[in-house]
C-alpha cells in the first residue's frame, strides 16, 4: 500500500469540472438519468433537525405574561381582524435641498411598491389606498404639513373602510404617532410595527418566537419613553385610539427590564445549544454554505433547487422564511453540503431587529460560503444588495465577507433578453452568475462555479488514490470520500479513486492504511 500511495496525484485545488447536474424545485426539474441524481441526502439532516429540537426551553410559558401582553398590545394595536389600510410612502422633498441617503438608488414610487407589499403579506391586512408625499425631514414632530394632512382626512373620509394608516418610515417618534393619530382618528404604524407584526405571524418554532420577542422590546422602550404621562392617561381614556392601558408608567418600565432579562438569558441558552450543536454535529465535517439576501429575492427557491426537497415551500411573501434552517445538498462531485435558509433583509428598519435574531444567524456567519441571492427582475435590486452587505457588515459577518461571498442574480426568466445583456455587461461576471431557479437557466454553470468556490473556500483538494482492488483500503475510501471517478486498472488487482477531500482526512487515511 506505501507503494501505491505514492500514487496519490495531487490534481487542482479548485476541483474537478461538474458534468450534468442535479435537482428539482419549484419550476426546473432536472435532467433525467443523470449520474449525480440525489439520493438519500436526507437522513444525516434530519438527525441534525432532530437534534436541534432538543433544545429544551419551555419558550411557551417564559413569554406568557399577562401584565406585559395588555401593555405591549396596546402599543402595538395590531388586531387579529387585520385592518383596511391607507399607504402612505414619505419621501424627502428634493426641493427644499435635503438629501435622503436612504433613496439612493430607488424611487419613492418603488418604496411605495415595497411597503403595500408588507402590508399585503400580512394575513387579513388589505391596501384601501396609497399616498406619496414629499416631507422637508422626517424628525419634526408635525411631520407631514397642513396641507397634507387634510388631504390623507379627505381621503379617509371619502374612503370609509380605511381603518389605519400605515406611514412607511424606518420608526416613528411617539410624539409623531400621538399628533397623526390625534387628527386622523384612526391607528398609525410605522415599518417597525408592520414588520414585527409579518414576524408574529410567520413565526413558527420556538428559537423565532424568541428573538420575535426580543426584536419587539427597543419600540416598547422607545414609546414608554415618549408618551408624555400626561398625554397617554388621556390616550387610555379612549380620546384616540390605543393609549397604554391600566398598567403604571413605572411598572411599564419594570415590566419592560423583567423581560429583557428573561430573554436575554434564553437567548444565550439558544446561543449555546446552536454552539455545541455546531461543535459536536456531524455537520462541521461538511462544508456550510449560508444562503442570504433580500426578503422574497429567492432563497428558499434556490436552496430546493439545490437539494430537491419537497418540503422547503417557496412563498411570494416578504419574511416567508424566519428561521434558520439546514438542508443538506450534493455537488455534481459527490461531495455534500449544508445549505443554511436564512431570514431575509428589508431596508429601512432599524438594524436591531435583524439583530434580535443573531442567535440563529450565527450558524450561517460560520459557513465556508455565502450565497447572496439577488432578485435581479426588482428594479430595486441595486439599493436591496447594498442593503444586505451593509447589514451583513453591521452583523459582523467576519472580516472576510466579501472573500465568501458567491453572488446568483435570481429570476433571470422575468426580465427580457436585452435587459439581461445589458446587466451581464454592467456587473462583473467571475463571481455573479445570473439564474433562474424556476426553469432552470444558469443552474449549471452556476453549480459548476459554486463547487470550485466551496472547495477552495474549504481547502479541499482533490486527488487520485490507487489502491488494490477489493482491499480495506477500497472499502474505506468508498465509505468516507465523496468519490468523483473510479478507474479500474488494466490488470484489474488496482482502482484508482478520484476524490475530493480535506487535509484531515487524507490524515485519517494515512493514519489508518500508512502505519
Ligand atoms: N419567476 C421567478 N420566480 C421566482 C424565482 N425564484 C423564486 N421565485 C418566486 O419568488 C417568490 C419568493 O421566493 P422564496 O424562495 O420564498 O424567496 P425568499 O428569498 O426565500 O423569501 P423570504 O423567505 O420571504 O425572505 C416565490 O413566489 C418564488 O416562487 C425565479 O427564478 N423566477
Ligand atoms: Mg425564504
Amino acid at each position: 500500500m506505501i507503494k501505491t500511495f505514492q500514487h496519490l496525484l495531487r490534481l487542482s485545488s479548485t476541483g474537478p469540472s461538474c458534468g450534468k447536474v442535479l435537482s428539482s424545485c419549484g419550476g426546473w426539474v432536472p435532467p433525467k438519468n443523470t449520474r449525480y441524481a440525489l439520493q438519500g441526502t436526507s437522513t444525516n439532516f434530519e438527525a441534525v433537525r432532530a437534534y436541534s429540537d432538543k433544545w429544551d426551553l419551555d419558550v411557551e410559558s417564559l413569554l406568557k405574561d399577562e401584565e406585559y401582553e395588555e401593555f405591549s398590545e396596546r402599543i402595538f394595536r395590531l388586531p387579529q381582524h387585520g385592518h383596511n389600510v391607507l399607504v402612505i410612502q414619505p419621501f424627502i422633498d428634493y426641493q427644499t435641498n435635503w438629501k435622503d441617503p436612504n433613496l439612493k438608488n430607488t424611487t419613492p414610487e418603488l418604496q411605495l411598491e415595497e411597503a403595500e407589499a408588507l402590508i399585503k403579506t400580512l394575513s387579513r391586512w388589505k391596501v384601501s389606498g396609497s399616498l406619496l408625499l414629499g416631507v422637508p425631514s422626517y424628525n419634526r414632530s408635525n411631520f407631514f404639513s397642513y396641507g397634507q394632512i387634510e388631504r390623507m382626512k379627505d381621503i379617509l373620509n371619502k374612503t370609509k373602510n380605511i381603518s389605519a394608516v400605515f406611514v412607511s418610515v424606518n420608526i416613528l417618534k411617539a410624539r409623531q404617532i400621538i399628533n397623526l393619530e390625534l387628527e386622523l382618528d384612526v391607528p398609525v404604524y410605522d415599518r417597525y410595527t408592520i414588520v414585527i407584526q409579518i414576524f408574529k405571524q410567520h413565526a413558527k418554532t420556538k428559537e423565532s418566537k424568541l428573538q420575535v420577542a426580543m426584536a419587539e422590546l427597543p419600540y416598547l422602550r422607545q414609546c414608554v419613553k415618549g408618551f408624555p404621562l400626561g398625554l397617554s392617561d388621556r390616550l387610555a381614556l379612549g380620546s384616540v385610539v390605543g393609549g397604554l392601558g391600566r398598567v403604571s408608567p413605572e411598572k411599564r418600565k419594570d415590566l419592560l427590564q423583567e423581560r429583557e432579562l428573561k430573554l436575554k438569558k434564553a437567548i444565550i441558552s439558544l446561543r449555546k445549544h446552536r454552539e455545541r450543536l455546531r461543535s459536536t454535529q456531524k455537520i462541521s465535517s461538511y462544508p456550510i454554505v449560508a444562503v442570504m439576501g433580500y426578503t422574497n429575492a429567492g432563497k428558499t427557491s434556490l436552496i430546493k433547487a439545490l437539494t430537491s426537497k419537497d418540503s422547503l415551500q417557496p412563498k411570494n411573501q416578504l419574511f416567508a422564511t424566519l428561521d434558520v434552517t439546514k438542508h443538506e445538498g450534493l455537488l455534481p462531485c459527490k461531495l455534500k453540503v449544508l445549505y443554511i435558509d436564512t431570514v431575509g433583509f428589508i431596508t429601512n428598519i432599524p438594524t436591531k431587529l435583524i439583530e434580535s435574531f443573531t442567535a440563529t444567524l450565527e450558524d450561517a456567519m460560520c459557513s465556508d460560503v455565502i450565497i447572496h441571492v439577488w432578485d435581479v427582475s426588482n428594479p430595486d435590486f441595486v439599493l436591496q444588495q447594498e442593503h444586505v452587505m451593509n447589514t451583513l457588515k453591521k452583523l459582523q459577518f467576519g472580516e472576510n465577507l466579501e472573500q465568501k461571498i458567491f453572488t446568483v442574480a435570481n429570476k433571470i426568466d422575468r426580465i427580457a433578453e436585452d435587459k439581461l445583456l445589458e446587466l451581464k455587461r454592467s456587473i462583473p461576471q467571475n463571481n455573479t452568475f445570473f439564474v433562474s431557479t424556476k426553469n432552470g437557466q444558469g443552474m449549471e454553470e452556476m453549480l459548476d462555479n459554486l463547487q470550485k468556490k466551496i472547495i477552495a473556500a474549504t481547502g479541499r483538494i482533490c486527488m487520485k488514490i490507487k489502491v488494490k482492488t477489493g482491499g480495506n483500503e477500497e472499502l474505506w475510501i468508498r465509505k468516507n470520500f465523496p468519490v468523483v471517478s473510479i478507474e479500474l486498472g488494466n490488470d484489474s488487482e488496482h482502482t484508482t479513486f478520484t476524490v475530493i477531500v480535506t487535509k484531515a482526512q487524507i490524515d485519517t487515511f494515512k493514519y489508518n492504511f500508512l502505519k
